[in-house]
C-alpha cells in the first residue's frame, strides 16, 4: 500500500474521531454541570474525564475515603490504562516542584501530596483482593484551568487539559470486563460522599449554577492520543494481575532481609519486578535489581518499563559484576579485570602445583580445581588455610582430606602469586574489592532496596556485598531464587552471610504458571533423584510437588540415527514456524561449541537468529539461540534442545579412568567428581527444559545399532 493511501485513511479516521469527541464533549459538559456538590474546578475536570467514558473508562466522583470519618476522594477513574486516584486542585498559584517538594505561591503543599498518596494506598488495598498489582493504581493531581505534565515521585501532576490525552495514552492493561469488575468493587469500597456538616443545597441538579468553560477542551490532544493508543499493543496480563498471594508479597512490609523461593515457573521474578516497582512508588530512593547473568537485566528492564514506566528511571537493572566494577570506579578504586590473563595464571599455577599432585588422583581435569578456588576459596572470601581446612564445601561431591586441602591451598597460592604478578584481577577479586569498599562506606545507603534474582548463582561474597549495601533495613534486601536451578558449582547458606530470613521473611511460591504437566514432569524426571540443599539449608527432594495452572503444552521427542538426520529434523521444524512463531522460539545448547554449530546450521538455512546475549526482551522476529545458562530466568513458547542428552553423557565421562561414556555406568559407581558434574549438567538441562511454555522439542542422536533405547531419550527418563 502506498504511503499516501495510509495517510489519507489516517486523516479520515482522525476527522471521524474528532466529530465523535465533539458530541461526547457536549454531553459531558451538560452532565458535569449537574454536580452541585463538586467545586467549579472539579466540574471542569470531570467534564474532561467524562468524555473518556465512551472509550471504556468509568468515573466515580466525590467518594467517601474509607477508614476516615469525613474525608473524601475527588475522583476515581478506572479504564484500560488502570486505576487512577484523582485529586483536583483549583489553586490560584501555579504548582512547582523544587528539590522534590510541591510548592505553590511560595508555600509547601507536601501535605496534599502525602494525603493523595495515602488515598492511593487505600485504593491499592481495595483492589489487591482482586489480584490487581499496585503498579496499576496511580495517584494523579489535576490542576483546574492549567496545562502541565510532571511527576512528583509516584504522583503525576497534570493540567486539566492534559489529563484526558495523558490517560488515553496509557498502555492498555485492563479489559472491558476487568474495568467493570474493578469499578463496581471500588464503587462499593468508596461509597458516595455525604458531607456531615453540609446544609442541604437549594440547587436542583438540573439547574446549572457553575458555568463550565467552553472552548477549553483539548480535542486535538485527545484525538492524537486515541490514535496513538490504538497503535500500542496491550501489555501482558501478568504485568497487571497477580495471584492475591503474590500481591500480598509485593506489598508486604518486612522488618529485615527477606527471601522468596519456589520451583521453576512459579512467578518469583514476576513478584520481584512488581516489588521493585512498588518500592520505587513508595520511596524516593533508588532500587538495585541484580542477577548473576549479563543478559537478564536487559530483559527485565524492558519488562519493567512496559509494566510501570513511571518507576523505570529509579530502578537499576544490573548484573552483579558489571555493577561492582562501576561501583569501584565511582569510588576511585582501580580494577583490572582480565579474564584471559587470570585464566593463563591459573594454568601456569596448575602446571607448577597441580599436575602430578594428589589432586589429579581425585580429578585430573584442572577445571575442577579452578572451580574449587573460584567457588569455594575465593567465592567464600577464605583467606587462610585454617579456614579452608574446616570449611564445609557445599555442593561439592569430592571429600577432601587434609593433604588434599593442603594441595588445593598450594595451587591457590601459586595462582594468586601469578595473577598478582601480572597485575590483573579475576571476577572474585572484583566482588571482594567492592565488599571491602562497601564495608568502609558510611553515610546514606546508595540504595533504598536491593532485589537479587537467581540468588543461588551468586557466591557467598556476592551475597555479602549486596547485603552490605542495605544492611538489615526494613524492606532493604530481597533474595529470590531456587536451589534446584543452581547451574554453577559450589554453594553457600544465608546464615553464613549473616542473613536471617526466619519466620515470615522466608516465603515460598508453589503455583507454576508456565509449564504444562507433560513438560514439567519431563523436566522433573531429569532431576528426580537429585536432592538439593537450598541456601536456607533445607534439603529438598528433586521431584517436588508443584501446583499447575497451565495445561496446554507438549513434549516432542525426535530421535534420529545420524547427526545429519537429527539436524534436518530440527531445521524442518524451525522452518515450518511463521516469523511470529519464530520470535517466541529458542534453541538452547549446553556448550559454546554446540551453539556455534547450531548458529552455522540455522544461518545456512536462512533462519533468522538472535543470540540470547543480545536479546533484550523486545520482540524480534528471529529464533533465539544461546546456552542453557543464558536461558535462565527467561521463557519461550517453543524450546528446542538439539542433542539434549549428550551433555549428560559427556559430563559422566571420566577422563583417563577407563569408564565407559555410554551413560550406562551406575551413578553410585561413578567417582564423586563425575557425579557432581553429571548433577550439574542435569540441573542445567532442567533449567533449559522448564523455559518451555507450549512445546518442548528434545532431539537425540541414537545410531541404529546404538545401545540407548530409541523411544525415550535418557534425559527424559
Ligand atoms: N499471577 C500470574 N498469573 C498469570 N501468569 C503468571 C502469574 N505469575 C506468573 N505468571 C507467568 O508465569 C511465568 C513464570 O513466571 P516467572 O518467570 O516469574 O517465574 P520464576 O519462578 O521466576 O521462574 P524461574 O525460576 O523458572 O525462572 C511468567 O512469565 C508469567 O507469564
Amino acid at each position: 500500500m502506498a504511503a499516501g493511501g495510509s495517510a489519507s485513511r489516517r486523516a479520515q479516521e482522525a476527522r471521524r474521531q474528532e466529530r465523535r469527541l465533539r458530541e461526547q464533549w457536549q454531553a459531558a459538559r451538560q452532565e458535569a454541570r449537574r454536580w452541585e456538590a463538586a467545586s467549579e474546578g472539579e466540574q471542569q475536570v470531570a467534564a474532561q474525564l467524562l468524555v473518556l467514558r465512551e472509550q471504556g473508562w468509568r468515573l466515580l466522583v466525590d467518594r467517601h475515603w474509607p477508614g476516615t470519618r469525613a474525608a473524601n476522594v475527588d475522583m476515581l477513574l478506572i479504564g484500560p490504562g488502570g486505576v487512577f486516584v484523582i485529586d483536583v486542585k483549583n489553586w490560584r498559584a501555579a504548582p512547582e516542584i523544587c528539590d522534590g517538594r510541591l510548592i505553590a505561591g511560595g508555600e509547601s503543599r507536601d501535605a496534599d501530596a502525602r494525603k493523595l498518596t495515602a488515598m492511593t494506598r487505600t485504593a491499592e488495598s481495595a483492589v489487591a483482593s482482586l489480584g490487581l498489582s499496585p503498579v496499576a493504581v496511580r495517584p494523579v493531581m489535576v490542576f483546574a484551568g492549567r496545562r502541565l505534565d510532571v511527576a512528583l515521585g509516584r504522583i503525576r501532576l497534570l493540567g486539566e487539559h492534559n489529563i484526558g490525552p495523558a490517560l488515553v495514552r496509557e498502555r492498555g492493561r485492563l479489559s472491558a470486563a476487568s474495568v467493570r469488575a474493578i469499578a463496581d468493587h471500588l464503587e462499593r469500597v468508596f461509597p458516595e460522599y455525604e458531607d456531615p456538616g453540609a446544609t442541604p443545597s437549594p440547587q436542583r441538579p438540573d439547574h446549572p449554577q457553575v458555568p463550565v468553560a467552553d472552548g477549553l477542551f483539548d480535542l486535538d490532544g485527545l484525538v492524537e492520543a486515541t490514535l496513538d493508543e490504538a497503535r500500542q499493543a496491550p501489555i501482558e496480563q501478568w504485568m497487571t494481575f497477580l495471584h492475591p498471594d503474590q500481591v500480598a508479597l509485593v506489598r508486604r512490609n518486612w522488618a529485615g532481609p527477606a527471601r522468596i523461593s519456589g520451583p521453576a515457573g512459579t512467578g518469583k521474578t514476576v513478584v520481584g519486578l512488581h516489588r521493585a516497582a512498588h518500592l520505587a512508588q513508595r520511596t524516593n530512593g533508588r532500587i538495585l535489581y541484580v542477577t548473576f547473568a549479563n543478559n537478564l537485566p536487559r530483559v527485565q528492564a524492558t519488562f519493567l518499563k512496559s509494566m510501570a514506566p513511571a518507576t523505570a528511571d529509579r530502578i537499576d537493572f544490573r548484573s552483579l559484576h558489571s555493577w561492582a566494577q562501576e561501583y569501584l570506579r565511582a569510588r576511585g578504586v582501580s580494577v583490572r579485570l582480565d579474564k584471559n590473563k587470570a585464566e593463563t595464571a591459573f594454568f601456569r599455577a596448575w602446571t607448577r602445583a597441580g599436575r602430578g599432585s594428589c589432586l589429579e588422583e581425585i580429578d585430573p581435569v584442572p577445571h575442577y580445581w579452578q572451580d574449587e578456588i573460584n567457588c569455594v576459596i575465593k567465592g567464600r572470601g577464605i583467606t587462610s588455610f585454617d579456614e579452608y581446612a574446616a570449611v564445609p564445601r557445599r555442593r561439592r561431591r569430592s571429600s577432601l582430606r587434609r593433604p588434599h586441602r593442603q594441595a588445593v591451598w598450594k595451587l591457590y597460592e601459586e595462582y594468586e602469586s601469578y595473577r598478582a604478578g601480572r597485575g590483573v584481577h579475576d571476577f572474585n577479586d572484583v566482588l571482594a574489592l567492592a565488599l571491602a569498599e562497601a564495608a568502609k562506606h558510611s553515610g546514606p545507603a546508595p540504595y533504598t532496596a536491593v532485589i537479587v534474582d537467581e540468588v543461588q548463582d551468586l557466591t557467598l561474597v556476592g551475597v555479602r556485598l549486596l547485603h552490605a549495601l542495605v544492611g538489615n533495613a526494613a524492606n532493604g534486601l530481597l533474595l529470590i531464587g531456587d536451589g534446584q536451578q543452581a547451574v554453577y558449582p559450589g554453594g553457600f547458606r544465608l546464615s553464613e552471610a549473616g542473613i536471617d530470613v526466619r519466620g515470615d521473611r522466608g516465603q515460598v511460591l508453589r503455583v507454576n504458571y508456565r509449564n504444562s504437566k507433560e513438560i514439567l514432569d519431563t523436566a522433573l524426571g531429569v532431576v528426580a533423584e537429585d536432592t538439593f540443599d537450598d541456601i536456607d539449608g533445607l534439603r529438598t527432594p528433586g521431584r517436588r510437588d508443584v501446583d499447575l495452572t497451565y495445561y496446554d503444552g507438549q513434549v516432542q521427542y525426535v530421535v534420529k540415527p545420524t547427526e545429519a538426520e537429527h539436524d534436518r529434523a530440527l531445521l524442518d521444524a524451525l522452518r515450518a514456524l511463521s516469523p511470529e512463531q519464530q520470535a517466541d522460539t529458542a534453541v538452547l545448547c549446553p556448550s559454546k561449541r554446540a551453539i556455534e554449530r547450531c548458529h552455522r546450521l540455522l544461518t545456512k538455512e536462512g533462519i533468522p537468529v538472535c543470540s540470547l546475549e543480545h536479546y533484550d526482551g523486545h520482540p524480534v522476529e528471529a529464533v533465539k539461540l544461546g546456552s542453557y545458562r543464558r536461558a535462565k530466568g527467561l521463557e519461550f513458547k517453543r524450546v528446542y534442545l538439539p542433542r539434549h542428552d549428550e551433555g549428560l553423557h559427556d559430563s559422566g565421562r571420566l577422563l583417563g579412568t577407563g569408564l565407559s561414556d555410554d551413560g550406562q555406568v551406575p551413578m553410585d559407581r561413578l567417582p564423586e567428581t563425575a557425579r557432581e558434574r553429571a548433577e550439574l549438567a542435569r540441573s542445567q538441562l532442567f533449567v533449559a527444559m522448564t523455559r518451555a511454555r507450549d512445546v518442548l522439542w528434545l532431539g537425540s542422536v541414537v545410531p541404529d545399532d546404538g545401545a540407548r533405547p530409541s523411544d525415550s531419550p535418557p534425559g527424559a527418563r
